[in-house]
């Protein structure tokens, strides 16, 4: 059991004197192994959106098919057998306090067929996977933030689910534990088989672990895909302002709006951000703008990076040329797969301080 397929979701809250469409129109379909990133700002419904695969949320309308059966048509039985199938954790994890590490890892257990030896068994491989040896009878108080998250997933998986969410597992870590845990996630993804679906607000740690991804805001999907298509060709503003987060690109906007140079450059139009994905990035870009064009192009900034093994730039160019040399341009570098498009730091600093 792995493979989820949500069809046309709604999810309506209704108040006294208010209605609250939390989820809207939402299609979705997770393949067995996938780590699906679902990324929003607060409120844009990703956590409600998720709720409905265990059934903790029954949607307004739509369905949610699981390995090919629509689960509103499920049995009590089989939505308990469902909901053991799938493990969550979540930003605040949610352990018992009054429990050693080794009862909260075990706890799920109980009520199970699962055996005492094959419990004890269980504990310990899981207790291993996460790295937490020798913390067996530590309480969580006694642990740190990214532990207590490694005791949490090794919870999750006591049931040994095929499907993992992860709600915001690592907004309360610092980066250096959040890579950590993601790595460990990776592992789970990769080794166990285990289809994770994370939510979170942060494009970076989707970029880490996940193969596709969607976009919510105010309950919908605005862009959905593989990691490579979405990082390469987004096509919203969401979308983008999301990527930027990832690469630098809005701090060196950012820093480059300070500068009065610069400024006064985009008055001309001459500053640019250039974007390019995979064999582009060996075609000789600089140096064909001088000898083709006689442009003279100067780099500001630069990040070129792989994201599933493909390379994608993104970098910010200066270019002393006339207006109609830059058309040109952009035509040929269009048919190089190289995308150059004007940066006015004026209305960049009017939207980020909007944003701020
Ligand atoms: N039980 C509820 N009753 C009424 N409104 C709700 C309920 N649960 C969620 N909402 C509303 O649905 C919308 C989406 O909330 P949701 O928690 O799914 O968003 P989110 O993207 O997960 O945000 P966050 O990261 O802040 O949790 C919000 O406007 C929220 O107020």
């Amino acid at each position: 059991m792995a493979q989820i397929s949500l069809e046309h979701i709604d999810v309506t809250f209704k108040q006294k004197h208010q209605v609250s469409k939390a989820v809207q129109d939402v299609s979705l379909q997770i393949e067995k192994g996938d780590a699906y990133g679902i990324v929003g700002y607060s409120g844009a419904g990703k956590s409600t959106l998720v709720r409905v695969i265990n059934h903790l949320q029954k949607p307004s309308a739509g369905k949610v098919i699981i390995d090919n059966k629509d689960i509103d048509k499920f049995s009590l039985a089989q939505i308990r057998q469902l909901r053991k199938n799938i493990g969550f954790i979540f930003q605040h994890f949610n352990l018992m306090n009054a429990r050693t590490i080794e009862d909260n890892i075990l706890y799920p257990m109980v009520g199970t067929k699962t055996s005492n030896e094959e419990r004890k068994e269980r504990v310990q491989r899981l207790i291993n996977l996460v790295g937490l040896n020798g913390k067996e009878k530590f309480y969580p108080a006694q642990l740190s933030g990214g532990q207590k998250q490694r005791v949490a997933i090794a919870r999750a998986l006591a049931n040994n689910p095929q499907i993992l969410i992860s709600d915001e597992a690592t907004s309360a870590l610092d980066p250096k534990t959040t890579q950590a845990i993601l790595q460990l996630l990776k592992k789970i993804n990769k080794e166990l088989g285990v289809t994770i679906v994370l939510i979170t607000h942060e494009m970076d740690v989707v970029k880490s672990l996940c193969n596709k991804v969607a976009v919510m805001d105010t309950g919908k999907v605005v862009e959905k895909g593989s990691i490579l298509e979405v990082f390469s060709n987004p096509k919203t503003q969401l979308t983008k302002d999301f990527i930027d987060t990832t690469n630098n690109v809005k701090e060196a906007v950012d820093t480059l709006s300070a500068q009065e140079r610069f400024v006064e450059l985009s008055r001309n139009q001459q500053l640019f951000r250039l974007h390019y994905i995979g064999a582009s990035t060996e075609t000789p870009i600089i140096i064909d703008l001088y000898q083709k064009f006689g442009a003279v192009a100067n780099i500001v900034y630069g990040n070129i990076e792989f994201i599933s093994n493909v390379p994608l730039g993104n970098l910010i160019i200066e270019i002393d040329a006339e207006e109609s040399t830059i058309k040109e341009i952009k035509e040929y570098l269009a048919s190089k797969d190289v995308h150059l498009t004007n940066i006015n730091l004026d209305q960049e600093k009017i939207r980020n301080s909007k944003e701020g």
